[in-house]
């Protein structure tokens, strides 16, 4: 019994995931769902968050915790971005039209993915006063790459996300199972359009830290670096002029076996030592996943998967109400952990349990 609590909200988002698994073709949620090799890393983001137990502190005298928070790239109403991910039009018709409408409404970034389904420009227009970062493989062919750089630009993007974690595309054999190897019907990934024609998006091997300094000096947008795992590699990135980082392992879509993110956290921020914000990607399903990243140092988390299934479940009206979920559930862990703002996290209200519940 919730007595003086508004009416109850769905009960999670893994609610929204068997709704959106309804009505989805069930390759392309096995596309949204799947992960690398045998998919270990994918199970253990979000396991390596039930391993963790929350510490709350009792009678401080808080009121209506403050949520919001300010990145390089922009602020948002909650600690919780939307993730790039690809191909929104296989979820809802309206594809990142609708997430971005969305993310408008719930007052959040949206990073949207160089594999978006409708072209960056359109999906700014077609939502006013989205706040809407751009992700990048960067593409060997610099100049194409810095195209899509002045397109984002144009486009009113607030940083650059460069994704690090793909080297090559990870092999998911739910995929190779299913023979899904291009998207169906007419769609096209449309950032890729170059003229006539739709450029292949090339994962290059060669990429390495000479283009991110590259990156650096033909734009004046922050860069993120997103699928960052090694320690070194985030004090390497500090000293390449990056604005900010975030922990990742693509949704356990790429390398199969590198640790959870919550679980090398720690040590990244440890490198970081404030120096740049750190945000977190993978496994948060919950409220209180979100309490305990920003604990271990994130400045914020970013969902992928969830957002795709409160598209595919209802559409721009699903997206809403996943991320106004995530939003009540951190309100509520907040004020149960006696806690004022996102930023008053630390981690000693993060307990690692030896022996999991
Ligand atoms: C269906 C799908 C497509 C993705 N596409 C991209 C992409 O285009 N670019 C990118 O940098 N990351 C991509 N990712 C990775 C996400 O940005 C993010 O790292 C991951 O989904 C976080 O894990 P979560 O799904 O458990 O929240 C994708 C992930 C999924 C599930
Ligand atoms: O599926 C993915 O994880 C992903 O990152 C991607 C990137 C480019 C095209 C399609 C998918």
């Amino acid at each position: 019994m919730r007595p003086s609590n508004p009416a109850p909200e769905p009960a999670g988002v893994r609610e929204f995931e068997a709704a959106a698994r309804e009505r989805l073709d069930p390759v392309h949620y096995d596309y949204f769902a799947g992960g690398a090799g045998d998919e270990i890393t994918l199970r253990a983001n979000e396991s390596a968050f039930g391993r963790l137990a929350l510490l709350p502190r009792v009678l401080r005298g808080v009121e209506k915790p403050e949520l919001g928070i300010t990145l390089p790239g922009g602020s948002a109403s909650m600690p919780v971005l939307v993730a790039p991910t690809a191909f929104h039009c296989l979820a809802d018709p309206e594809g990142e039209r609708a997430t971005a409408r969305a993310a408008a409404t719930t007052e959040t970034i949206m990073i949207v993915s160089l594999a978006s389904t409708v072209a960056v420009e359109d999906v700014a227009a077609a939502a006013p006063g989205a706040r809407l970062w751009f992700q990048l493989f960067v593409q060997p062919d610099m100049a194409f790459t810095e195209t899509l750089v002045r397109r984002a630009e144009a486009a009113g993007c607030g940083a650059l996300v460069v994704t690090v974690d793909a080297p090559v595309f990870g092999t998911r054999g739910r995929d190779e199972r299913n023979g899904f190897h291009d998207l169906p019907g007419g769609l096209r990934c449309e950032n890729m359009r170059d003229g006539d024609r739709i450029r292949p998006i090339v994962f290059s091997p060669a990429i390495s830290w000479d283009h991110i300094a590259r990156l650096t000096e033909i734009t004046s947008l922050p860069i993120v670096l997103k699928g960052v795992l090694h320690p070194s590699d985030a004090r390497t990135a500090l000293d390449h002029g990056v604005s900010a980082l975030i922990v990742s392992n693509h949704g356990g879509r790429q390398l199969d076996t590198v640790p959870a993110t919550v679980d090398v956290l720690p040590e990244i921020a440890a490198a970081v030592g404030g120096a740049a914000p750190v945000l977190l990607d993978g496994g948060v399903r919950r409220g209180t996943d979100v309490l305990k990243a920003l604990a271990l140092g994130a400045s914020a988390v970013a969902v992928g998967r969830p957002v795709v299934w409160g598209l595919g479940a209802d559409g721009e009206r699903g997206a809403v109400r996943v991320l106004e979920l995530l939003r009540a559930e951190v309100e509520e862990a907040l004020a149960l952990c006696g806690v004022a703002s996102v930023h008053d996290l630390e981690p000693g209200m993060v307990r690692r349990l030896r022996r999991p519940w």
